[in-house]
């Protein structure tokens, strides 16, 4: 189910959270929504899943408004909010069956759908302890299996990592990957690694407004510009090489990065390569080329460079 964000502003006393947002999101695919905090990722959250009106704007999901059919909407969507909010005495099938009952689900239907949500989360081990007894991980489970529980057609994950220690990380993300191939999924997250991990596309937000929206292998490509490059030439002259190097007519700006270890920082002229004129510069001159490797900037870089 395809969800349409449409010129959304979300305004707190004097606040502006989001900013005439927009933005869609097509049906099957797993979007990260990325930003620093107080970004205004959560508001666009609570906007979708009807949990807050926007003074400005509206949003769809399959061509159904949010401001005028919520409870067509809330039945459509499955929510983990931030903190996962859980009833921490409730055993783990009593919680579900009761979620599902809030939710709708078929009572005759209700046993199975638990079931299937405990297999599908893997909380087998846990489903009849109580959910304060569980660990953080397993606490996440149950949040998921919570907001999957009326088999929505779009989920929508506020930090669903947040909190968990590096296996519990990477169990959570393969399981949001697992249900993402049937269902929409929005997620979001100022973990790069995990937008990266997870997701088939980024969008970055900051102050209440998208700066940058694309797969992160684009994003990593537009942010690239200029060619860079780490250049090292074992002579004991490095001046002589610096020199040498500012001739070469492709290339704008070379830096000393490691005086001691002879190594340059290269930056090319826009859209020209330097790597060949270097390499041959170095074989006419008999120095040794100690490195010649291309300085690829992350999707780390790309997320300080929009948002600072
Ligand atoms: N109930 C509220 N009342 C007043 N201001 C609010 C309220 N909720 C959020 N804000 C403000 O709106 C802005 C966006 O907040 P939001 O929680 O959406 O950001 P976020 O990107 O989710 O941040 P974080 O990563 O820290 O959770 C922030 O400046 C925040 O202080």
């Amino acid at each position: 189910m395809d969800i349409s964000v449409k010129n959304v502003t979300k305004i707190y006393g004097t606040q502006r959270a989001l900013d005439d947002l927009s933005f869609e999101v097509k049906t099957g695919e797993i979007l990260g929504f990325l930003g620093p905090n107080g970004a205004g990722k959560t508001t666009t959250m609570k906007a979708i899943t009807c949990y807050l009106s926007p003074n400005k704007g509206d949003i769809f999901l399959g061509g159904t408004s949010v401001s005028k059919s919520p409870d067509i909407i809330k039945k459509k969507i499955g929510y983990l909010p931030e903190n996962n909010p859980l009833y921490m005495d409730m055993p783990v099938m009593d919680y579900l069956k009761f979620i599902g009952k809030l939710q709708g689900v078929d009572k005759a239907n209700i046993e199975a759908q638990v079931c299937k949500m405990v297999r599908i989360c893997g909380l087998d081990l846990e489903k009849h302890k109580k959910i304060g007894e569980l660990s953080k991980g397993f606490k996440q489970r149950v949040g998921l299996a919570q907001a999957l529980i009326h088999d929505p057609e779009v989920l929508i994950l506020d930090e669903p990592t947040t909190g968990l220690d590096p296996n519990q990380i990477i169990e959570i993300r393969e399981l949001i990957k697992e249900i993402g191939r049937e269902k929409t999924v929005i997620l979001s997250s100022h973990i790069l690694a995990e937008v990266e991990a997870t997701c088939d596309r980024v969008l970055i937000i900051n102050k209440g407004k998208i700066v940058a929206d694309g797969t992160p292998e684009s994003l990593r490509k537009e942010a690239q510009g200029k060619e860079i490059l780490k250049v090292g030439v074992n002579i004991d002259d490095k001046n002589t090489v610096y020199n040498a190097l500012q001739q070469l007519e492709e290339i704008e700006v070379v830096s000393f990065v490691d005086e001691d270890k002879h190594l340059f920082l290269i930056e090319s002229y826009a859209g020209k390569s330097s790597a060949q004129s270097i390499f041959e510069m170095c074989m006419n001159k008999g120095w040794y080329l100690t490195q010649l490797t291309p300085v690829e900037k992350n999707l780390e870089d790309v997320f300080r460079e929009l948002t600072n």
